[in-house]
């Protein structure tokens, strides 16, 4: 019968506390020379606990298996939240935005690199705009470059906070001296709501971002591919392969094609609609609101 590691390393520990070995150890009159013993057994746990907690490193991306949504099951989800659930689009956007700005600390605390380019786009993607803010409180030095504003006044109030904390709006001529000046670059462009081929102004955005050299963590999906279908065959965004990728509420179809390191935000679902689109909840950890999972090239996360 095989002993499940967890009771193994219980079974180890119950011996060492409650056999006696204690007891032989500590015992000046004992009739055991327990040193040799105490070595023998010492090894025997040490390298027993040292495998479990190795096996344990390694199995932990794969014991948070995560399902993929469908764009469509995403803007559902959405609407369920805030149309049944009480969620107003602020709450989730502010959500989703500080975990955007936690992936970041994760990826590169502000003593690894302090410059943020944030590059916002014109739907709720502009989740951007809400991790400028805090990434700004976190001690960062954010600018943002929103070449074509949503028309939500909430995009106009998000923006008057950026600007009460001094963080400057790049213009189109300074966007790539800016891309080369920075540390790391969010992409907050596109997320599941993404169609078609890339409209202007985005194409020749979507090319610098592609070949920058800077870290890139993009919001949802990366900007230009497909949400179900992945990067385009050709043209702008065809090569584009960001280091980092937060999900916000759950994967999205095209993770199947990304490659790099892989975080999960958004933390606000209940278990009654994670289960109505066959969805499974992430154990975030603490107060944290974002969490990192594995994912590998077949889009096993
Ligand atoms: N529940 C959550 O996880 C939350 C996610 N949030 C974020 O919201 C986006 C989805 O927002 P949405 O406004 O629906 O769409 P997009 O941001 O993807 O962009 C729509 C925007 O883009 C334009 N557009 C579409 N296709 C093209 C194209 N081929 N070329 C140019 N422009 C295009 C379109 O016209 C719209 O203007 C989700 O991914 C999360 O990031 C929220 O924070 C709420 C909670
Ligand atoms: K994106």
């Amino acid at each position: 019968m095989r002993v499940p590691l967890d009771l193994q390393h219980h079974i180890y520990w119950s011996f060492f506390c409650e056999s006696g070995f204690c007891w032989y150890s500590n015992n000046q009159n004992g009739i055991f020379n327990s040193a040799p013993l105490n070595f023998m057994l010492r090894s025997i746990f040490n390298h027993r606990l040292q495998t479990h907690l190795a096996i344990r490193r390694y199995t932990k991306p794969a014991t948070m298996s995560l399902r993929a949504i469908s764009a469509k099951d995403a803007a559902s989800l959405d609407r369920d939240l805030m149309e049944t659930g009480g969620w107003s689009l602020d709450q989730l956007m502010e959500l989703a935005g500080l975990s955007v700005a936690q992936a970041v600390w994760k990826l590169q605390p502000p003593n690894a690199g302090a410059n943020i380019l944030i590059v916002c786009g014109p739907g709720n993607n502009g989740d951007g705009l809400v991790a400028a803010r805090h990434l700004s409180h976190f001690g960062y030095n954010p600018s943002v470059y929103y070449p074509k504003e949503g028309k939500n006044e909430l995009y106009q109030r998000l923006k008057t906070q950026l600007r009460n904390l001094s963080i400057p709006f790049i213009s189109t001529e300074d966007f790539s001296t800016s891309l080369k000046q920075s540390d790391l670059l969010v992409d907050a462009i596109f997320g599941f709501s993404f169609g078609g081929p890339l409209r202007e102004p985005f194409p020749s955005i979507v090319s610098q971002i592609e070949s920058a050299t800077i870290p890139v963590l993009s919001v949802d999906a990366p900007s230009s591919w497909d949400i179900q279908g992945g990067p385009p065959k050709e043209g702008p965004g065809a090569k584009f392969m960001p280091s980092a990728l937060i999900s916000l509420s759950a994967p999205k179809p095209c993770v199947a094609f990304y490659k790099g390191r892989h975080f999960i935000g958004g933390r606000f679902l209940t278990k009654a609609l994670t289960d109505k689109y066959g969805l499974d909840l992430p154990q975030y950890q603490g107060v944290d609101q974002v969490l990192e999972i594995g994912v590998d090239a077949e889009g096993k996360l």
